[in-house]
């Protein structure tokens, strides 16, 4: 981890824990921020609680995300959320281009850009999610994928001073059980932090890329201490506060021992 990006680790809680579940979650999510000095700590539950759960994690360490946007600001679209109602939920993050966005809700580099533009225009900032799928790593496209995907958003980043964050998610590793390794992973986040140089060396160093797919409390320590991994995107192991808690304590110690 780059000393100078504070490790952040962030669950994106999906479709689950909609409800009450979810607000004794995130009131467990608080006291492990206590815990946790040096590690910035992000939640995103549905936006059913986005409300509530912002009202009970102020002032205590927590932040909290939404997990997708509307890139416009208010009109007729049915069923859609606009950033400044992020906003007004007390949200100060959203996930953008999450890969299940992309593959099952028809969400494109182009939407995507779109949609991180609108998040940093009304004052949020966007977790921006990249990542190759199977057959595209199996044909050794990573890092073409993964450039393309990265190019989409990269001017937009650069043209605002927000810390915004990357988040790299082969698609193949989420939910599945099967992390990328240490070394694979490494070696996409390192490819992203050049370009980030290559556009901007201040825009490399506020820009945090944190790796997500089966993040888990045992491979947590190995993950979060690749030097160019700035933090994790959580999905499973955010569910549930002991696991979610554990691999904040991993970051915890590696922060520390820096
Ligand atoms: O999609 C993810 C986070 O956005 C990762 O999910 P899992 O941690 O369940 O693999």
């Amino acid at each position: 981890m780059n000393p100078e990006r504070r490790p952040l680790i962030a669950g994106n809680w999906k479709m689950f824990h909609g409800g009450n579940s979810g607000l004794a979650l995130a009131a467990d999510v608080v006291s492990i921020a206590k815990r946790v000095p040096h590690a910035d700590l992000v939640i995103s539950p549905p936006y059913t609680i986005l409300g509530a759960v912002s009202l009970d994690c102020q002032g205590k360490k927590v932040a909290v995300a939404a997990q997708n946007l509307h890139a416009k600001d208010k009109g007729a679209f049915t069923g859609e959320i606009s950033g400044p109602m992020l906003v007004e939920s007390g949200c100060t993050w959203v996930i953008i281009g999450h890969s299940e966005r992309r593959q099952l809700f028809g969400e494109t580099d182009a939407t995507v850009a779109e949609k991180t533009a609108a998040a940093l225009q009304y004052g949020l900032l966007p977790i921006v999610c990249v990542g190759e799928t199977l057959a595209e790593r199996e044909a050794g496209n990573t890092l073409a994928v993964v450039k393309r995907q990265v190019e989409a958003f990269l001017d937009i980043l650069a043209g605002s001073d927000k810390a915004a964050a990357i988040a790299y998610e082969p698609v193949w590793a989420i939910g599945t059980g099967k992390n990328a390794g240490p070394a694979e992973a490494e070696e996409v986040h390192a490819a992203i932090r050049a370009w980030l140089v290559e556009k901007s060396p201040a825009l490399a160093q506020r820009t945090r890329v944190l790796y997500g797919g089966s993040v888990k409390p045992d491979n947590a320590k190995a993950l979060l201490g690749c030097p160019n991994v700035d933090g994790a995107l959580i999905g499973g192991a955010s569910l549930d506060a002991a696991s979610f808690g554990a691999i904040a304590e991993a970051a915890e110690a590696l922060a520390i021992a820096r």
